[in-house]
């Protein structure tokens, strides 16, 4: 099996496939920086990436927007002074899709990125 950031990720779609109770300990494994948060009923992946100051986060928010760009697939981006929160999750089919899990790994990525 490929490392999540390598997996492809699917077509975000209202009826796509989310993850199961039995899938998820598994998933979170593969992220162990990533928080689970259920808002509104929706669950949903977070981290908080730390930073030097304001031009860094916002470089990296940069580069996560790219790489969801990439893929059409987003996440929220709370970009502060020295913070960024990170938020995974399938708006249309309201929960946690593998993609979520795919794009998490792929955001840690951009922290080596320059
Ligand atoms: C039309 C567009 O492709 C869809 O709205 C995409 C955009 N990006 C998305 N991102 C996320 N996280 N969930 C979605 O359901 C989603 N849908």
């Amino acid at each position: 099996m490929k490392d999540l950031a390598q997996q492809e990720c699917e077509a975000c779609r209202a009826d796509a496939p989310l993850v199961s109770d039995d899938e998820l300990p598994e998933l979170l494994r593969q992220i162990p920086d990533w928080t689970p948060v259920t808002r509104d009923g929706i669950l949903q992946l977070e981290r908080v990436f730390k930073f030097r100051n304001f031009k860094q986060a916002l470089a990296f928010t940069n580069r996560v927007g790219a790489i969801a760009e990439e893929v059409g697939h987003h996440p929220a981006l709370l970009t502060e002074w020295g913070r960024v929160t990170v938020t995974w999750w399938s708006h249309e089919a309201k929960g946690l899709h593998k993609n979520d899990f795919i794009m998490a790994a792929r955001t840690d990525q951009q922290l080596e990125a320059e």
